[in-house]
């Protein structure tokens, strides 16, 4: 089985889907998001599968996105925010080069406030995003290789960190 070169996880706003481009260029290799890899599938964004078919749903494409993106992707993958509540996946990653890009509060915040809607995030996206951390952050440091902090970094400084901790060359 192949496996991809760096795999990235953490919260939403972490910056995996910017800072996962960037690695890849720097590769020279491909770049996938499983975020995208729904919407394709589903033929709509992610909010609107949320809303028709609910967040079980969701996670279960999602499981099925991640173990088929693990199987045939050689680049640069990164996950959804949530891909790690599910214990398929957390075992379909055992060995993987796996990144948790790190983010506080009020950075994270303050990117998704710019960005696309998280339909998890609605509401009061400050208690959401607190306490999707709560239960999270023990699931992302178990299922990573390195941790990287990404607080007042740019994406670019914070693709170098990766590319460091797992000791990558660039193409
Ligand atoms: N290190 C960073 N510094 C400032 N803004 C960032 C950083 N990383 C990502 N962003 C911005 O934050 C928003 C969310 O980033 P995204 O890559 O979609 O995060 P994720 O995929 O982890 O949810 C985007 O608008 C992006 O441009
Ligand atoms: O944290 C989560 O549960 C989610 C994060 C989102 O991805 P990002 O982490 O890339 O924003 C997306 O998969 C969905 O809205 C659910
Ligand atoms: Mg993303």
């Amino acid at each position: 089985m192949s496996a991809p070169a760096v795999v990235l996880i953490g919260p939403p706003g972490a910056g995996k889907t910017t800072v996962g481009r960037i690695v890849a260029e720097r590769l020279g290799v491909d770049y996938r998001d499983t975020d995208s890899d729904i919407e394709r599938a589903a033929g709509k964004p992610i909010p609107e599968i949320f809303i028709d078919e609910g967040e079980p749903h969701f996670r279960a494409l999602e499981r099925e996105a991640v173990r088929t993106a693990l199987a045939e992707h050689t680049g640069v993958l990164s996950l959804g925010g949530g891909a790690i509540m599910d214990e398929g996946t957390r075992a379909a990653l055992a060995g993987a080069p796996v990144v948790f890009l790190e983010v506080a509060l009020a950075d994270a915040v303050k990117r998704v406030g710019l960005d696309a809607p998280r339909p998890l995030l609605i509401g009061n996206p400050r208690a959401r995003w607190r306490e999707l951390m709560d239960q999270r952050r023990p699931l992302y440091t178990e299922a990573a290789r390195a941790t990287v902090p990404t607080d007042g970094r740019t994406p670019e400084e914070v693709a170098d960190a990766v590319l460091e901790a797992l000791q990558l060359r660039q193409a």
